[in-house]
């Protein structure tokens, strides 16, 4: 018998608001059933975050919530907000929630994986063969820029308000993202795209500037830059050009939106926010989707593939993240398709999630 018992390691599991609830129920019996038939000890708790947190205790992010996250290995986090609680303060809004956690655990780097598998190349909204095979990451940093820089809000000003948000990045922030970048690259295609707007932001030329000085630490890695409006084009033009996107907060929050269509849908993306030591939270792309909330229609591959993620950098165990991704590529093989992806003979959010354990078990036989 072996007496090996390995780490027990913690994850805090944040469903949040609309949908949210349903792909964490997805992601939590996957995680139960690594549990239960692998060598694996994970310890799952959970907590209230975003509106969910706001009505029930009058804050979207409670201290109990936020300190259970900084003890955990790792946090999934399904979405938040949704229309109950869009007449709030944005002070108070559940996505303000979500801004804070980020910011409290120093989670700058985030990186959005945007994978066509051949399966789904018809499904995209460009030509299959403008995104079969399609393998490109956006690294958007994640605890800066205009999403946090002060000063901010409404304000009087010659009598009528005048709304103000601030766009700020300081030498230190860039270069810890444009690091991540390189490193990253380093691993990929050694081809790294920074995207900024330094032809009229000064905090983008800064950027560019940043960039440039830590693209001498990497020979290996070829720097370009372009401009976000031609990026936003060129993604949907000619997507295969990229290999590692990196840019800023509000352009990687845009950018990834567009590139989740390249992939048939945004119920498709994953991703890992990381700190300094790669310990992280891991999210789907999209949000809370109130328009199918409550319906058992929401894709959960995403959550689930965000699993992949949290197994291949916060608890370095690439083996588990290799089999949740083969498992996902099996189900779709098999023809599986949530809503999102299909006009018929769909399959709900739960069976989709059946489906992938029952490959997953398959593959660990
Ligand atoms: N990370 C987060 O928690 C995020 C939260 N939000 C919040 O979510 C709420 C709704 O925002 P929206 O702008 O509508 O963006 P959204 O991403 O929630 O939805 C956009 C569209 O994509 C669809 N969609 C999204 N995820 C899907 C999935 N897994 N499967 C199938 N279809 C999916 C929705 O049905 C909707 O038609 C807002 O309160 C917003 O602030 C928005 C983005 C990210
Ligand atoms: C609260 C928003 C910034 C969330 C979002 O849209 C995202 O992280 O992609
Ligand atoms: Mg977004």
């Amino acid at each position: 018998m072996s007496t090996h018992v390995s780490k027990v390691s913690k994850l805090l599991l944040l469903p949040g608001d609309g949908i949210g609830i349903e792909i964490m129920t997805e992601a939590e019996k996957l995680l139960q059933f690594i549990n239960a038939n692998t060598e694996l000890n994970l310890e799952l708790s959970s907590a209230l975050v975003g509106g969910a947190a706001y009505d029930q205790t009058g804050t979207p992010l409670p201290e109990e919530t936020l300190s259970l996250a900084k003890q955990a290995d790792a946090v999934l986090l399904g979405a938040v907000g949704g229309p109950k609680w869009e007449s709030l303060d944005i002070s108070v809004r559940p996505e303000k929630a979500l801004l804070r956690l980020r910011s409290e655990l120093e989670l700058f780097a985030n990186l959005r994986p945007a994978i066509v598998s051949p399966e789904l190349a018809s499904a995209s909204s460009l030509k299959a063969e403008l995104v079969s095979d399609l393998d490109i990451l956006i690294i958007r940093e994640l605890t800066g820029g205009i999403y946090f820089g002060h000063p901010r809000g409404v304000f009087e000003e010659g009598g009528e308000k005048v709304g103000i948000n601030t766009y700020r990045y300081s030498e230190s922030e860039i270069r810890r993202i444009a690091h991540v970048a390189f490193k990253t690259a380093m691993t990929r295609g050694r081809q790294l795209c920074s995207v900024d707007k330094a032809n009229v932001l000064e905090v983008t030329e800064l950027w560019r500037d940043v960039f440039n000085q830590v693209a001498e630490e990497y020979p290996e890695v070829t720097l370009t830059h372009m401009y976000v409006d031609n990026a936003a084009m060129q993604l949907v033009r000619q997507p295969k050009q990229f290999d590692v996107v990196v840019t800023g907060n509000m352009f990687g929050d845009i950018l990834s939106d567009i590139a989740a269509m390249l992939t048939g849908s945004i119920g498709m993306l994953p991703s890992a926010s990381l700190d300094i030591n790669r310990k992280g939270m891991y999210e789907p792309v999209h949000g809370s989707a109130p328009d199918i909330a409550g319906q058992n229609k929401a894709n959960p591959l995403a959550m689930l593939l965000s699993v992949a993620l949290m197994f291949k950098h916060s608890l370095q165990q690439p083996k588990y993240a290799e089999l949740i991704e083969k498992a996902v590529a099996m189900t779709l093989t098999q023809g599986f398709r949530t809503a999102d992806l299909s006009r018929q003979d769909w399959v709900g959010t739960a069976e989709m999630g059946d489906q992938v354990i029952g490959n997953l078990a398959k593959l660990l036989n």
